[in-house]
């Protein structure tokens, strides 16, 4: 059960339209990226796939030139373990609507292991991301969060399915109560394809700042019940150490009460 405080945590906006939510995602991703680039000389996002991965395109608009690419680092929260040059990898959507726009170095974008993704080998991928996430602590290019020692990413962006889930933690799956490692792996997700891995709730929760941005009616059940706090969703359990806060559509919120 997530705790009183998490709970408080929880906050939204609603837009007219998923355009307006893809705007607003750009500027809370600007804002963040310039003041930790300023404050830290690195800005660590984490990015998801579905829709997302074409709102992102938002960024590229003039008002926000002056992002200091080359400060970023990009890894993903989920990973589809496919091929990277696959259709349905995260990695390489994201990379033909929008990291190849950008000054981003190739070495600042963590994809998973080219030889697991080839091998379709999802605990072997989870292992080797897990490995690559720990390397980047001791170099304190990611922060820790707190004393626990766990990676603190400065910004997440999530997306959630009809069903509640959100990174490749699916209701009733047992991933979601991983508690010790960081990236773990399922090879039966009811989303295809199949084998994924994911970072951890510990991990995702550890954030500063998680935006998860919602839209369209095939998700307003799953958001009604999140705002219901009904823990059974695996969404309905992301907090953050800073902000968690939700980007719906009017569509997305149509049923929240
Ligand atoms: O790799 C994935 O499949 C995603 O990371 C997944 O968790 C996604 O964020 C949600 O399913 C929402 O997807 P949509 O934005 O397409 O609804």
């Amino acid at each position: 059960m997530a705790s009183a405080s998490a709970i408080k945590k929880r906050e939204k906006i609603v837009f007219p339209t998923e355009n307006d939510v893809a705007t607003a995602m750009a500027k809370y991703t600007f804002n963040l990226s310039k003041r930790f680039c300023k404050e830290r000389g690195y800005f660590t996002i984490v990015l998801s796939g579905g829709d997302l991965v074409f709102w992102l395109k938002k960024l590229l608009v003039p008002e926000y030139a002056e992002t200091e690419w080359s400060k970023w680092h990009v890894f993903w929260v989920d990973e589809r373990v496919v091929p990277l040059d696959d259709k349905d990898s995260n990695y390489k959507q994201t990379l033909d609507s929008f990291l190849s726009e950008v000054p981003i170095p190739t070495s600042n974008i963590y994809a998973i292991d080219q030889d697991c993704a080839a091998l379709g080998d999802a605990k072997g991928a989870a292992i080797l991301y897990e490995e690559c996430i720990k390397r980047l602590v001791n170099q304190n290019i990611i922060r820790t969060y707190k004393s626990s020692g766990f990676p603190q990413f400065d910004l997440q962006l999530l997306g959630m399915g009809p069903d509640g889930h959100m990174a490749s933690l699916f209701p009733g799956h047992y991933q979601i109560n991983e508690k010790a490692n960081l990236v773990t792996y399922i090879t039966n997700s009811p989303k295809l394809p199949p084998k994924r891995i994911t970072f951890t709730l510990p991990v995702i929760n550890c954030a500063s700042y998680n935006l998860m941005a919602v839209c369209g009616e095939a998700q307003a059940d799953a958001v009604a019940k999140v705002f219901k706090d009904d823990f059974n969703l695996p969404s309905a359990r992301l907090t953050a150490d800073t902000q968690a806060i939700w980007y719906l559509d009017k569509a997305a919120a149509s049923k929240l009460s």
